[in-house]
């Protein structure tokens, strides 16, 4: 065992280390659930460590955070944009000032590195300050007719009480760019995070409260979906949910939700890299390594399929084989990784059952090996592993495995490799590697995705644009993140104002 690695073991496993309780946030106050039980949750990379513990909400403290968020919403909807911008622009220096510590903290309740999780949170601070910016000029038009003394405009205004829900890949990027457009608007808002990543949103709620944001309007709680998961989606009083999770669960929400509420979903993918013969094969080989590897392939637009062209295939596979066995797999508070663990036990269940999938319907050319030995046995480690011989019908072509895994597919040309590509239930990211301005025109032309890149990996979108995916990737009605992203947190109004 390398030093750094014995320290780090000496670190978590500290005897007497207290572990802390953290509670909901319901109404101003920060207090535990009624039924005062919690849960506990550990470190993917070390599980002896126990990150906290947290709040077993029940539908009854579900109910709580719902009525304060729907007490709270008339007088916050009759703030200013200006008073709450200047919320969002307090919180963001809180979330900057504290970088480090809750990128730490991001990084022993996930398992990325430290510098990704402190990235995460200075995109979350970003993301509070665009929106400051952007709510205070987001508004409704005029509308010219015939009548000399009459004016026809139009306003936008909030929805009420939206229930914002997060997974654990990203807990605080991803539910910061729901929270700031939801806030900026006039909106309340019952904020849920992933039960395996609760403490990062929990510090964008503090940032809130240190940047004294009134009772009620942001509400947060931890709980089993089971438990709290109905009240939170099913209420009356919710008049919109922000959801970005598995497939699986957003369909049930989906069915179960009343007809008016609005649905904002993002969910899962199954993101192609097509490498063309033209293409800088060094690079491609990059594009695919991050795409596929960085956050351990758990990035809902993470690169799982590379298709290449039949010319390059034997070239590119063997560059591709080569660079990944270089790769370095540690606990994300070890500095130098490429990759860290897996982020919970049944992500782990999940590529394992993959990797067996794969292997007998495909040709396993390197990784897909379950580490043993320190600092490994008691983290959910698993090798990057590139499968070969890889056709479009096999399963691990079409499902969304969530981890470091990249099947290969050959394709003869251009249009069999689009078609590969667009053969896909899901439509959230797509990367091409060309130097032909042909091929990359064609490309964003016919390619069934959300987001697109040209010689860029499919991973990472901008706070300034639009993001969602297409078919069974999102819903297909408002995208997140951008200036749109604030749509769909407001309704229009329209005013004919006679004298
Ligand atoms: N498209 C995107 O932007 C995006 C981004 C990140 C992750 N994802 C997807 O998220 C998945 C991984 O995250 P996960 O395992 O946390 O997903 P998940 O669906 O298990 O859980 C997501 C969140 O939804 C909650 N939830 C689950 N069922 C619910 C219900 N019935 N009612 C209310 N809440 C419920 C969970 O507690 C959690 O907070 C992957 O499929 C990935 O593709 C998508
Ligand atoms: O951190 S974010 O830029 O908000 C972001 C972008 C994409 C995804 C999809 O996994 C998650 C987070």
């Amino acid at each position: 065992m390398s030093t750094t690695a014995e320290a780090f073991l000496t670190e978590i496993s500290a005897p007497g280390r207290p572990v802390e309780e953290f509670l909901n946030y319901i109404d101003g106050q920060w207090v535990k659930c009624r039924s005062a039980r919690t849960f506990d949750n550990s470190n993917p990379a070390h599980t002896d460590e126990l990150i906290g513990r947290f709040q077993a909400s029940t539908a009854l403290d579900a109910e709580d955070a719902v009525n304060a968020a729907t007490a709270a919403f008339e007088d916050w909807r009759k703030t200013t944009p200006s008073q709450r911008a200047k919320i969002l622009n307090k919180a963001a220096d809180y979330l900057e000032a504290n970088a480090q510590r809750f990128g730490e903290e991001l990084s022993r309740e996930e398992g990325k590195s430290v510098a990704l999780g402190k990235d995460e949170f200075l995109r979350a601070a970003q993301t509070f300050r665009f929106y400051a910016i952007e709510g205070q000029t987001f508004g409704g038009e005029t509308y010219p007719q015939d009548d000399g003394n009459m004016m026809v405009y139009s306003q936008r205004e909030p929805l009420g009480v939206v229930s914002v829900i997060s997974p654990w890949n990203f807990p605080a990027s991803i539910p910061a760019r729901k929270i700031a457009p939801a806030l900026i608007t006039g909106n309340t808002i019952v904020f849920k995070p992933s039960s395996d990543a609760p403490l990062s949103g929990l510090r964008l709620v503090e940032a809130l409260v240190e940047a004294g944001i009134p009772k009620g309007v942001i509400n947060y709680i931890t709980g089993r979906a089971g438990d709290v998961g109905p009240i939170i989606t099913t209420s009356k009083s919710i008049r919109a949910i922000s959801f970005t999770g598995s497939t699986q669960a957003g369909m049930h929400i989906h069915r179960t939700v009343h007809l008016t509420t609005r649905l904002q979903m993002e969910l899962g993918g199954k993101n192609p890299l097509i490498v063309m013969e033209d293409a800088d094969l060094d690079q491609a080989v990059e594009l695919a390594i991050k795409g596929g590897f960085s956050l351990t392939g758990q990035a809902c637009t993470g690169t799982s399929r590379v298709i290449v062209m039949k010319a390059v295939k034997e070239a590119f596979t063997k560059k591709l084989v080569e660079r990944v066995k270089t790769l370095k797999i540690g606990p994300g508070h070890q500095p130098g990784m490429d990759l860290g663990p897996l982020a919970t036990a049944k992500q782990l269940e999940t590529v394992l059952h993959y990797l067996d999938i794969g292997r007998q319907e495909a040709r396993l050319l390197c990784g897909g090996e379950r580490l043993t030995g320190a600092p490994y046995d008691k983290g959910y480690y698993v090798t990057p592993a590139v499968f070969d011989k890889v056709t479009q019908s096999m399963r691990i072509a079409r499902e969304e495995i969530f981890g470091p895994v990249i099947a290969v597919i050959e394709a003869d040309n251009f249009a069999s490799a689009m078609a590969m590509a667009n053969d896909s239930e899901y439509g959230l990211s797509a990367a091409i590697a060309t130097r032909n301005p042909r091929y990359m025109h064609d490309f964003a032309n016919n390619i069934q995705s959300g987001t697109v890149k040209i010689n860029r990996t499919t991973t990472g979108n901008l706070v300034n644009a639009p993001f969602g995916g297409m078919k069974n990737s999102s819903t297909s009605t408002f995208r997140e993140s951008g200036r749109v992203g604030l749509e769909f947190f407001t309704q229009t109004k329209v005013v004919y104002r006679g004298l």
